[in-house]
Parts: structure tokens; C-alpha cells; sequence
């Protein structure tokens, strides 16, 4: 399966109190990859949340990825996301199996996502190539480290880190095959907002 197009990411401040429906929303304008991100202790509702949102990618055979938490991942039979201090992706691998998704967070390191490529990852995560309300502290990345990765990796890349609709173009036109977005896409005022969004970065990204 060739990884292309909008990975959502949710954010459960940003998303709160309408969490299901913001992200029906970008399902229903198309999403790639939808990635559970919560980075709180309180596992109960990361369970329940966890799970209502697989039940929806199910609806919409969207692939769910579940950020850092490679044994809640492996509890509902979905890919993981691993950050350089999430743990390593091998023995991911061997707990998820040949066909999830796994996910590895390289920066701005050619060298990690050469690493990350040898250990099996699905894709290499880029960034973060703009200002992010999300993760403002996280180390920037330029265009050009994504035009050596191009030429060197033969995994889907994806860029990540204040993505809108307005800055994702370059990306694109620099090889990226996923476009991870946060505030971009949920930070909108209405359910019909985030689907027109989502169908427009499908549009950058020539995925009808
Ligand atoms: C698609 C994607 N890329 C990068 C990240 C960042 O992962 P990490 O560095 O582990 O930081 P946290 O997101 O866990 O705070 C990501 N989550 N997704
Ligand atoms: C998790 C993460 N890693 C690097 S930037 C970022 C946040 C992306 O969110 P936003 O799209 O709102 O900048
Ligand atoms: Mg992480």
C-alpha cells in the first residue's frame, strides 16, 4: 500500500468537547492516516478514546496510528507512531507484525531516518518546517534536508509542524507524501471548515 495524502493528527485540548466530530469531519474529506495523539497518563480514556476512534477509521477504512504507545496499539491491531524516545522499532515491529504501520520521528536527520529505514519503519516523519502551536519548541527542518531524503530513502516521507493549507505547497513540490497536520486542519471554526480543509490538502497532494 503506497502511504499518500493528509495524516490528521488529533489534539485533545484543541479538540475537546468536540473531539468524534471534528474528526468524522476531516474523515469524511479524506484522511491517509488518522494519528491518536494524547499525551496524558489517564490510560482509561485514552483506551475508550482510542478505540471509538478505530471504529470510526473502520467506518471511513482509515488507518488509525496510535502516537507514542506501541502496546496500546498492538491491543487494537493498529499502527504506532515512535518518537527518538518512545522506544525502539524493532521490537515494535516484532509486537505489531509485517503489516502495521510504524512511524518513526527523524527531525531534521538524514542519519536517523537512514537508521529508522533499517529497522522497518512504514514511513520517516520530518520537522517541523513552520512556526507550531502545538510543539512550538520542536527543531526545525528546511526543504533541502527533504530533497536529500528523496534521493536517498525509498520509504513514503511525511513533514510535519505548523502545516496549513497556505505553506503546504513547497512541501509537496519537495517530495513529501504525507502531510501531518494538527491545527491546519482541526483548528477551524465548524465540522464543515475541517472538511473542506482536509479535501484541499487531498487537492495539493493530487489525491482526489
Ligand atoms: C507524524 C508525526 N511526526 C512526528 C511526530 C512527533 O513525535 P515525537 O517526536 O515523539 O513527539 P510527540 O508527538 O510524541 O510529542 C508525531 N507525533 N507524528
Ligand atoms: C507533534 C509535532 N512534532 C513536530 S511539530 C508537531 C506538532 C504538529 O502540530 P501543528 O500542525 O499544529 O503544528
Ligand atoms: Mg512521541
Amino acid at each position: 500500500m503506497k502511504l499518500r495524502g493528509l495524516y490528521a493528527i488529533t489534539d485533545s485540548q484543541l479538540l475537546a468537547g468536540k473531539f468524534l466530530s471534528y474528526v468524522e469531519a476531516a474523515l469524511e474529506g479524506g484522511v491517509t492516516l488518522l494519528q491518536y495523539r494524547d499525551k496524558s497518563s489517564d490510560e482509561a480514556r485514552r483506551l475508550r478514546e482510542a478505540e471509538a476512534l478505530r471504529d470510526l477509521c473502520d467506518r471511513y477504512k482509515t488507518q488509525l496510528i496510535i502516537n507514542d504507545d506501541a502496546e496500546l496499539a498492538a491491543r487494537l491491531n493498529v499502527g504506532v507512531h515512535l518518537g527518538q524516545t518512545d522506544g525502539p522499532l524493532t521490537p515494535a515491529r516484532a509486537l505489531l507484525g509485517r503489516q502495521a504501520i510504524i512511524g518513526s520521528t527523524c527531525h531534521a536527520q538524514l542519519e536517523l531516518a537512514e537508521q529508522a529505514a533499517k529497522e522497518g519503519a512504514s514511513y520517516v516523519a520530518f520537522g517541523r518546517f513552520f512556526n507550531s502551536n502545538t510543539k512550538p519548541g520542536a527543531p526545525t527542518c528546511s526543504l533541502d534536508l527533504l530533497d536529500q531524503a528523496r534521493s536517498k530513502l525509498h520509504l513514503p516521507i511525511c513533514a510535519i509542524g505548523g502545516i496549513t493549507l497556505e505553506n503546504a505547497a513547497p512541501l509537496v513540490a519537495h517530495g513529501v507524501d504525507l502531510l501531518a497536520v494538527v491545527h491546519g486542519l482541526f483548528g477551524a471554526e465548524s465540522t464543515a471548515e475541517v472538511t473542506r480543509r482536509a479535501r484541499a490538502f487531498n487537492e495539493l497532494l493530487s489525491i482526489k
